[in-house]
C-alpha cells in the first residue's frame, strides 16, 4: 500500500515519520524532544508516563498499560531513541527528513534501528485500545538513552534501579535485523562485546634503519587478524554456521607515531570483537594475553567494553514466552529464523537479570541498512510490523500465570 499525498497516509506512518524527524543522532543526540515525543503519545493514547533520569540528562520514558491481573509478571517492549551518526553526502535524501519516494520508501536515519520498532509497539497498543481490549498482564513499553555508544548511561544502569524492579518484567522484546528473504529473523542470544586496546612500547629509532623490537611490530595485528580469518573460514565452510554463532574481530583504530622517518616508542591498536555466546571466557582472555606475551616485552592489553553474561533465552516449548510468540507467527504464516544476534543489543542487560527476552524487528523483504548509507523502510512493511505486534501483544499479555509470578 502506497500513498502519495499526506491526506492518504496512514497516520501510523505519519508518526512513525514525525519520529524520525527528531534528530537523536549520537554523538548529541536531542533526547528532550524525545521524551516530549513520548510524553504527548502517552497522553493521547491514554498511557502511564514515567520518567526515570538513570544519569544527569539520561532519561528512560515508561509507558503503561496496566493489566487486569496485577500479581502477573508484565511484558516489556524495550528499544533505544538515538541513532548512529551519518555521512550525510552519501545519502539520496536528508536522513532527518524522512521523504518518502513515491514507491512507499521511507529514508531516514533509524528507519530500521529503531525507530519503526517503537512505533510499532504504540501503534499496536494504540489499536488494541481502541477495540476495547484488557488483557492480564501489563504492557510496558521502555524508550531508553545510549545504545548505540553502549548503552552505560541507559539501560546498562535502569536494569540496576528499583524503578525497574518495580516494572516486575516476565519477558522482553527489543530489536532485531531486518532479512532480506520472505522469513524474519528472531534474536535469542547475542555475541559479547570485548572492545580490546594492545598498546605496546618498543625501541625508537631513525626509520631508515632496521631497528630491532619496535612497538609497530608488536601490536599483535597479525594473530588477531589471523584469527579472525580462521573464523571466517569456519562460518563459510559450514552452511549450519550463521553469523552469530563464530567470533568476529575488525582491527578499528591505530594509533601513533609522529613522522615517516621515526620508529614510535608506543603505539596503539584497537580492535572491535563480538564473542560468541559458547565460547569459553576465560580461555578466550587468557588466548588474547597469550599473544600479547609471545609479541614481546611490553605488550599490554585494555578492555574498554567487556561484556562477561551472555545468555541464552530457550526457543523451544518449554519456555512459554517463546511457545507464544512462535504460535502467532506460525498462526500468521511467517517463517521464522531463529540466530544469535551478531551485534550487542540492550537484550544482554535484559537477559542478564534474568528476565528472558527475544529481538525482533518485524522487517522481511528488506535490506540490511542499520548504520549504512540510506538506510530506509518500505511503508508496507512498517505497517504490517505493526499488524504483528498487534497479534504478538494479546498473546503474550495473556500467557498463563507461570511458577515465576509468584
Ligand atoms: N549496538 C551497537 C553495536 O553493536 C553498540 C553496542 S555497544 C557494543 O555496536
Ligand atoms: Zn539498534
Ligand atoms: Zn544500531
Amino acid at each position: 500500500m502506497t500513498s502519495k499525498g499526506p491526506e492518504e497516509e496512514h497516520p501510523s506512518v505519519t508518526l512513525f515519520r514525525q519520529y524520525l524527524r527528531i534528530r537523536t543522532v549520537q554523538p548529541k543526540p536531542d533526547y528532550g524532544a524525545a521524551v516530549a515525543f513520548f510524553e504527548e503519545t502517552a497522553r493521547q493514547l491514554g498511557l502511564g508516563c514515567q520518567k526515570v533520569e538513570v544519569a544527569p540528562g539520561y532519561v528512560v520514558t515508561v509507558l503503561t498499560w496496566p493489566g487486569t491481573n496485577p500479581t502477573l509478571s508484565s511484558i516489556l517492549l524495550n528499544s533505544h531513541t538515538d541513532v548512529v551518526p551519518v555521512f550525510k553526502e552519501h545519502w539520496s535524501h536528508d536522513p532527518f527528513e524522512a521523504f518518502k519516494d513515491s514507491e512507499g520508501y521511507i529514508y531516514a536515519r533509524g528507519a530500521q534501528d529503531m525507530k519503526c520498532v517503537s512505533i510499532q509497539y504504540l501503534e499496536a497498543v494504540r489499536r488494541l485500545k481502541v477495540e476495547g481490549h484488557r488483557f492480564p498482564r501489563t504492557i510496558h513499553m521502555t524508550f531508553v538513552p545510549d545504545e548505540e555508544v553502549g548503552g552505560h548511561q541507559g539501560m546498562e544502569l535502569f536494569v540496576q534501579r528499583p524503578e525497574f524492579h518495580a516494572l516486575r518484567a516476565g519477558f522482553a522484546l527489543d530489536e532485531g535485523i531486518a532479512n532480506p528473504t520472505d522469513a524474519f529473523t528472531v534474536f535469542y542470544s547475542e555475541r559479547s562485546p570485548w572492545w580490546v586496546r594492545v598498546t605496546s612500547t618498543g625501541r625508537p629509532g631513525h626509520a631508515s634503519r632496521f631497528m630491532e623490537d619496535t612497538a609497530a611490530e608488536k601490536l599483535v595485528v597479525n594473530s588477531i587478524l589471523a584469527f579472525r580469518e580462521k573464523e571466517w573460514q569456519r562460518l563459510q565452510s559450514n552452511p549450519h554456521l550463521k553469523e552469530g554463532s563464530v567470533t568476529s574481530v575488525n582491527l578499528t583504530k591505530l594509533e601513533g607515531g609522529v613522522a615517516y622517518n621515526v620508529i614510535p616508542a608506543t603505539m596503539s591498536a584497537s580492535f572491535d570483537f563480538r564473542v560468541a555466546p559458547d565460547v569459553d571466557f576465560k580461555a578466550f582472555e587468557e588466548q588474547l594475553q597469550s599473544w600479547c606475551q609471545a609479541a614481546g616485552e611490553g605488550v599490554t592489553l585494555e578492555f574498554a567494553q567487556k561484556w562477561m553474561h551472555p545468555q541464552v533465552t530457550p526457543t523451544d516449548d518449554s519456555n512459554p514466552w517463546w511457545a507464544a510468540f512462535s504460535r502467532v507467527c506460525k498462526d500468521m504464516n511467517l517463517t521464522l529464523e531463529p540466530e544469535i544476534m551478531p551485534a550487542a543489543t540492550d537484550n544482554r542487560y535484559i537477559r542478564a537479570v534474568g528476565v528472558p527476552a527475544l529481538g525482533f524487528s518485524p522487517m522481511n523483504r528488506t535490506p540490511v541498512l542499520l548504520h549504512d548509507h540510506d538506510e530506509r523502510l518500505h511503508e508496507a512493511v512498517f505497517l504490517r510490523g505493526v499488524d504483528i505486534y498487534t497479534r504478538l501483544l494479546p498473546a503474550l499479555a495473556s500467557v498463563p500465570a507461570l511458577p515465576s509470578d509468584s
